[in-house]
């Protein structure tokens, strides 16, 4: 016998109050804050493939400068803390070094898994990474309150790891992924 939920409307099953709602909703702010910061992380394998084998190296501080001027500047327009936009983005800019040091010691150590094509770095994909600064920001700016509440970084957590089984990430980019996001969450 499948009896009504309590509170639910006449009519409704407990089964159809209990459909879940569409990814895009499910997990709220915070869970959109992850798969964004997952967005951009999945680019640091295109990243690397721009930068494999031409001696270009991996950490380019001028270009992290100019990311994070970019990021203290748009975070005003965004609502975001400057502070809080700067950390976070440090935080995604270390992260995306990490996974493309890891795919530099994995092609060199399986040379049938290295990129077939080598991206433009500046024309291709830098500018899909600052497309994500904005979404970034955005997304920090709706997950205002829940990134102060001591659930946020469970939450927070959850959703990148839920995020990680969908793209089917392996061990290296899943652990990008937690290594991105410890700053979202006030302490
Ligand atoms: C992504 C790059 O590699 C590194 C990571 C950066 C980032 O995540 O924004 C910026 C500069 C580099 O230190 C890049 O060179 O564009």
């Amino acid at each position: 016998m499948c009896a009504p939920a309590s509170g639910a409307a006449p009519g409704h099953t407990a089964q159809a109050v209990r459909t879940p709602p569409p990814p895009s909703v499910r997990g709220g702010a915070l869970t959109a804050v992850a798969k964004v910061s997952a967005d951009r992380l999945a680019l640091a394998d295109l990243v690397a493939a721009a930068k494999y084998g031409t001696g270009e190296p991996i950490s380019d501080p001028a270009r992290e400068r100019a990311v994070l001027d970019d990021v203290a500047e748009r975070s005003a327009a965004s609502g975001v803390d400057r502070r809080l936009a700067t950390a976070v983005f440090r935080d995604q800019i270390e992260a995306s070094k990490d996974v493309q040091r890891g795919l530099f010691n994995r092609w060199a150590r399986y040379p049938s898994e290295r990129p077939a094509r080598r991206p433009e770095l500046a024309g291709e994909v830098r500018p899909r990474l600052d497309r994500i600064t904005v979404r970034l920001l955005d997304g920090l700016a709706a997950a205002g309150r829940p990134r102060n509440r001591p659930s946020c970084a469970p939450r927070l957590m959850a959703g990148a790891v839920r995020e990680a089984g969908e793209r089917r990430f392996d061990a290296l980019h899943a652990r990008g992924l937690l290594r991105a996001l410890p700053s979202v969450c006030e302490a």
